[in-house]
């Protein structure tokens, strides 16, 4: 669906995106995290055909994305700083959609105000900051987008509303395979919502793999001995940070379960646990392992 192929962005003679390759599947829902200033905006300003690269390719549906009508009608950016029309009110911007998406579905437009409950009549630039990111989503929910690239979206939504954004975004990858792509610095909301993950740092993707995949490839262990910790017990473990507290051994190990467990089990440990880690935890780590360390990790 998305394809991108050793892109490379640079602005004056500071390379943000360096060579970077991705891959995204129809009906998914991609996030991309990363340390801050490591490229993401730039990243999806690139996928929506705002900045053109350097060099290599953005494809989506095969087709180039760069000044393609054809494309960037069946695609919503929305980016962090909303920007609307001024004095324009919610009628008169979702006219103006309706004038650039083909696929504006003015029922559904209709059907939302029972979940936006905001005067159509209101100017945007009269609403609060929630209000009017709410007012994005309105508008992007009833253009029917084939692709809706969205950059830190949540920020200013309360809860409720934050939820049935969320509901919404699923339903419509559900029902009719939008592909999403999200950046964020909330992980727990990305844990919630999204199957595959991309971590960047400094232009490049430090990792991609789906969600499944990089929570069970990780845990965390927590073992305790009757005497000291047998010589030989870390030898055979994929150990990526250990920590000693009282008796007890904490540590972080890459591998299957299966292999954790048997191995740990091998020492008896009078004590042992294995933890799945959070998307946090895991973030830390990998940023942990490309020299962007906190002290501890463990928490
Ligand atoms: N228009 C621009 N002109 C010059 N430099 C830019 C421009 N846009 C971004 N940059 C630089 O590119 C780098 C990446 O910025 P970008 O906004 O893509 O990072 P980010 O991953 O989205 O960061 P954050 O998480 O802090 O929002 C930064 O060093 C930034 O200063």
């Amino acid at each position: 669906m998305i394809k991108i192929s050793n892109v490379r962005k640079e602005f004056e003679d500071l390379e943000v995106i360096k060579g970077l390759n991705l891959h995204i599947q129809k009906g998914s829902i991609y996030g991309l995290l990363g340390s801050n200033g490591a490229g993401k905006t730039t990243l999806l300003k690139l996928i929506a055909g705002i900045y053109k690269q350097d060099a290599g390719d953005i494809l989506i549906n095969d087709e180039p994305v760069f000044e393609n009508v054809n494309v960037k009608k069946k695609l919503i950016f929305m980016p962090d700083a909303l920007y609307f029309f001024p004095h324009t009110s919610i009628q008169q911007m979702a006219h103006f959609y309706k004038h650039i998406y083909p696929s504006w579905n003015e029922e559904r437009f209709q059907k939302l105000k029972e979940v936006f409950q905001i005067d159509v009549h209101k100017k945007i630039h009269r609403l609060s900051k929630g209000m009017q990111r709410q007012v994005a989503f309105w508008l992007a929910f009833s253009a029917m987008p084939d692709v809706f690239v969205l950059d830190e979206p949540l920020d200013g939504l309360d809860a409720v509303m934050r939820q049935k954004v969320k509901n919404l975004l699923v339903q419509d990858v559900a029902e009719r395979e939008m592909t999403v792509v999200i950046s964020s610095h909330n992980l727990r909301e990305v844990e919630d919502l999204c199957d595959s993950i991309g971590i960047m740092h400094k232009g490049e993707l430090i990792i991609e793999k789906a969600l499944d995949d990089l929570k069970s490839d990780v845990h965390k262990i927590q073992v305790a001995f009757k005497g000291n910790v047998p010589l030989r017990f870390l030898e055979g473990l994929n150990v990526l940070y250990k920590e000693q507290r009282g008796s007890v051994l904490l540590s972080i190990v890459r591998g299957k379960e299966e292999h954790v467990v048997s191995h740990v089990k091998k020492f008896e440990p009078a004590i042992f646990d294995l933890l799945p880690l959070t998307l946090e935890e895991i973030f830390i780590y990998e940023m942990g392992d490309v020299g962007y360390a906190i002290e501890n990790i463990i928490v």
